[in-house]
Parts: structure tokens; sequence; C-alpha cells
């Protein structure tokens, strides 16, 4: 049998760009939707020619912000990648929304178009931090869109981000606290990252934008690990939280070190041997599609060695931790060659790693260290 493939679609257009975001995506005053929509499928009618035999477990529309594609793109990508590969008969679509009233209006469209998981870009309900992360919409917003989204389809996950500056302990766990009590069964608690080439890093090298110090983000995390783990959304990823079951199939797949294809401007993908890069600026796609009839700019091969590495590096992200035999599989490499069986023993005597069998993970008391985990126990050949 071969293993599913998870369809990665890329949409590069959002309203306004938020000062702490370096995702790619770009403000245009119009968007001329045909070219657009026959750009995308012929971008997923190339990638189907490199993957054939495959079947779709997952679609994922992000960005930028999905939620403003016309309902009927949406609706024509996945009738295509239908058409092309087959869809499973459980196959998790994920839609990423602002929480713009906007956009929530169009959540019967995109659900009748067969989008089944929304994930909603809240990031605080607070008034004062959305106007300070830059966001186009407010707090009851927010609510509304949550509450929308939990009518229209199956599931609903939000993303909020905390250690902000000059956040506090009880700010945020009563923000948090609000966030379970919408009783959604996925949830990305993202800390604030300060991006190369943002407004924000400008800020912070003046000075003028002081993130919580390393300390009082422990303290966070621990606060929001607790919480969560008491509402029944425990961690399984660094960020994300969810309800036995309930996690992002789509975003497993990557961190399992699964095979991916991704359409759309700067859309990653990846298959066993194989990375694959698209242009990334809107208009250099939209020219390489009508040049080629497809957005593919370079396809790398991945030496085994970078395999491994890779597969490590995503795994131990995830609670579940890595599966030391199917990176053998994957890499075709013996463990000994990619991962560093006295440092793991080292790190598991301090409590930090723990191995049963095949499967190798990091602790909770390891997860705020993993960079240095990583750095001991990757083998890089
Ligand atoms: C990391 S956020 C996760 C969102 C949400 N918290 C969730 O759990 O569904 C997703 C973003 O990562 C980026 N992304 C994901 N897969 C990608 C791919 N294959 N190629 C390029 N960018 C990708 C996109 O910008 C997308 O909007
Ligand atoms: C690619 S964004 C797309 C979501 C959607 N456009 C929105 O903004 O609502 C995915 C998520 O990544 C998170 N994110 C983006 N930049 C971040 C940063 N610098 N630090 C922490 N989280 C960030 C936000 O929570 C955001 O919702
Ligand atoms: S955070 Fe979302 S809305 Fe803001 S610029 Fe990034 S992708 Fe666009």
């Amino acid at each position: 049998m071969t293993e599913p493939l998870a369809l990665y679609v890329h949409w590069p257009f959002c309203v306004s760009k938020c000062p702490y975001c370096d995702f790619n995506s770009h403000v245009r005053e119009s968007v001329d939707q045909a070219v657009w929509r026959d750009a995308l499928l012929a971008d997923l009618r190339h990638e189907a020619t490199l993957l054939p035999g495959r079947r779709v477990s997952s679609i994922f529309f992000g960005g930028g912000t999905p939620s403003l594609m016309p309902p009927a793109t949406v609706a024509a990508v996945i009738g295509e990648a239908a058409a092309l590969w087959g869809l499973t008969d459980d196959c998790e679509i994920t839609l990423e929304a602002n929480p713009n009233s906007v956009e929530v209006a169009a959540f019967a469209d995109l659900a009748a178009a067969g989008v089944n998981r929304v994930s909603i870009g809240v990031q605080s309900f607070d008034p004062q931090v959305l106007e300070f992360l830059g966001r186009a919409h407010s707090g009851d917003e927010a609510r509304r869109a949550i509450t929308a989204a939990q009518a229209h389809f199956r599931r609903a996950s939000f993303d909020l981000i905390y250690a902000r500056p000059g956040q506090g302990l009880a700010d945020w766990e009563r923000e948090l606290a609000d966030a379970l009590g919408f009783g959604t069964g996925h949830l990305s608690l993202y800390q604030l990252t300060i991006e190369p080439g943002t407004r924000f890093a400008t800020l912070a090298a003046k000075g003028e934008l002081v993130p919580p110090d390393g300390d009082a983000a422990a303290d966070l995390f621990d606060a929001t690990q607790a919480m969560t783990r008491a509402a029944g959304l425990p961690r399984y990823e660094v960020s994300n939280h969810a309800r036995p079951g309930e996690e992002s199939r789509h975003n497993l797949t990557y961190w399992r070190y699964g095979d991916y294809a991704g359409v759309g401007p700067g859309a990653h993908g990846r298959r066993l041997a194989q990375a694959t890069e698209r242009h990334k600026k809107p208009e250099n796609f939209i020219a390489a599609v009508e040049r080629n009839g497809h957005g593919l700019k370079v396809e790398t091969d991945l030496p085994p060695h970078e395999r491994a590495t890779e597969a490590m590096l995503m795994g131990l992200r995830l609670t579940e931790g890595i599966d030391l035999a199917r990176i053998e599989v994957r890499s075709g490499l013996a463990r000994d060659a990619f991962v560093d069986a006295d440092a793991v023993a080292r790190l598991a005597g301090q409590g930090l790693m723990q191995q049963t069998g095949d499967r190798l993970g990091v602790t909770d008391d390891g997860i705020l260290l993993l960079d240095s985990i990583l750095s001991e126990v990757v083998r890089t050949g």
C-alpha cells in the first residue's frame, strides 16, 4: 500500500501586513481571480504528474489569508485534487481564516465547497493587544468567528500569540481560560517570535519592543501546559494542543516526515528523496505558470543524511517522539549514523529524553530545551 499524500495550497494575499509576520503574504489592491484559479489548477495538474498513484488524505489552504479566496476557487481546487488523485474517505480539508466579518460570511459557502476544518487566526481577544499586533479585527469579531466556525464546520481550531511584551502570568491565564471556554478540539498557542526583517524586528533592535525574558516565558509555557492538560487538550507538538484524535492530520504528516505536495507561490513539497520549492512572489509565480505551465522553481535531491536529520528535527517536536525504525527506512541509514546514542543516554539520565524500543522522545522537562537537545543528539554526518 502506498503512503497517503498531504496537499498544501498557498494563497498569498492579506488585507494588511501584520508587523510580526514573515510568512509569504502580500497586500495587493486587486487580484485577478480567474488568473489565480487557473494558475492553482495548472500547478496542481503538474504536481499530479510527479506524484501519481496516491490518494490525498489531507488538504491545507494556508497563507496569507485563504479565507479571502472565492469559495468557488476553493471548490475547484478540491474538485481537481479529487479528480487527479482521489481523496481518502475521511480526508481532512483545513482552511485558515482571519476573523473578519466578511470572511465569516463566506463560511457556509466554504463548508459547501468541502472544507471540514478551519483554523482561525485570533491571536488575542484584548483590543489593545490586537492593535499592537496590527490586526484588522476586534475581540468580539474573533469570538463571533469561533462560534460561527463551530456551527459550520466539523472541526475548528484557533491560534493565539502569547509571551508578548508586558504580558503577565495572570493576564495570560485569564485569556487562555477564555479561549478554552469555547470548547474547540484543537488550539495553537504560539510564543511571539521576533522574525528577522519584520517591523517588530526593527522595533526590537531599537529597544522599543522587549519580549519577556527566558524565565518569564518558561513560566507562561508551564502554565499553558497545566491549563490545557486540565481542559483535556494536552500538547501534542511544541505549540499545538488537541483533544486526543483531534490533532491536525495535515501537520502530523509534516512532523512525521510523510510526503506532501505543495502548490501556489512559495509552497514547499517533499517526497521521500526530493524537496520542491515554488516561485515565491505572486507575480513571479503567475509568470512561471504562464511560461512553463507550473510554478515549480527548483527540485532538490535530499541526500540520506539530510532526510534523517530533517525527520529528527521535525519528529522530536511531537510529544509522541520519533520512530527510529521508520527513519531508517525513509533515509536508508542505520540509526547510529543519525543519532548519538551516548547523548541520548545522558539526556535520558537527566530526565530530558525518553526511549522505549524504537520510540525516542523529548520529555515535558526537555521541550523548552529542544534546540540544545537537538544539537546534542542529531548526528549531521
Ligand atoms: C504554521 S501555521 C499553522 C496554522 C494553524 N495553527 C494550524 O494548526 O492549522 C501554517 C502556515 O505555515 C505555512 N505553511 C504550511 N505548510 C506549508 C508548505 N507546504 N509550504 C509553504 N508554507 C507552508 C503557511 O504560511 C501556513 O499559513
Ligand atoms: C501564516 S499565519 C496565517 C493565519 C492568518 N492569515 C491569520 O493571520 O489569521 C499562521 C499563524 O502563525 C502565527 N504567527 C505568525 N507569525 C508569528 C510570530 N512572529 N510569532 C508567533 N506566532 C506567529 C499566528 O498565530 C498565525 O495565526
Ligand atoms: S499574520 Fe496572517 S493576516 Fe497577518 S500578514 Fe501574516 S498571514 Fe497575513
